[in-house]
């Protein structure tokens, strides 16, 4: 949770990228992987249709998991164990009381695992400060397109 800011990362604090197509979507997901250091946490913001899951898909990728990585809204949390360690899933958007995370012992698995991306994690945002934060969008006029910016 002390850990520094990663300096390597492929987008700095607020800085935006425009994405054309799942590839590019993927691609920037690819590049975050190989960036953050194991036990490290990636927080995602972006409604419905965003490109949150398809950028989990190609981190996940990049670590050699071939399965299909898919939305984790129903299940609140997914697993994926790749060859590089466990890549956790989380959607925290359905929950209210941030208790419920420390019920689930969500700070030792995080710490067991290569990466955690969390979307709608702002609960957690101050327990894990060094954790880049992106947030991803339509674009309006373009649906082939979206905007990935580096909040924090
Ligand atoms: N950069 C991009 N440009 C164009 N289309 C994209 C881009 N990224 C993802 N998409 C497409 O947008 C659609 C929705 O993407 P995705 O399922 O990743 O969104 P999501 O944010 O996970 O949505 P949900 O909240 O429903 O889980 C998919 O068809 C995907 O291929």
């Amino acid at each position: 949770m002390t850990a520094p800011p990663h300096p390597d990362l492929p987008l700095l604090p607020g800085e935006t990228r425009l994405l054309r197509g799942a590839d590019e979507q993927r691609a920037l997901g690819a590049e975050l992987a190989r960036a953050l250091p194991p036990g490290a946490v990636l927080f995602l913001e972006g409604e419905l249709g965003a490109g949150k899951t398809t950028l989990t898909g190609g981190l996940v990728g990049a670590l050699d998991f071939a399965d299909a990585v898919t939305s984790p809204t129903y299940a609140l949390m997914h697993v994926y164990p790749t060859p590089a360690g466990r890549v956790l899933h989380v959607d925290a958007y359905r929950v209210r009381d941030p208790q419920e995370l420390y019920e689930m012992d969500l700070e030792d698995l995080i710490a067991g695992s290569r990466l955690s991306v969390i979307e709608w994690g702002e609960g957690l945002y101050g327990d894990y400060p060094a954790a880049p934060i992106l947030r991803l969008e339509h674009v309006e006029g373009d649906p082939e397109v979206r905007r990935v910016g580096r909040v924090r």
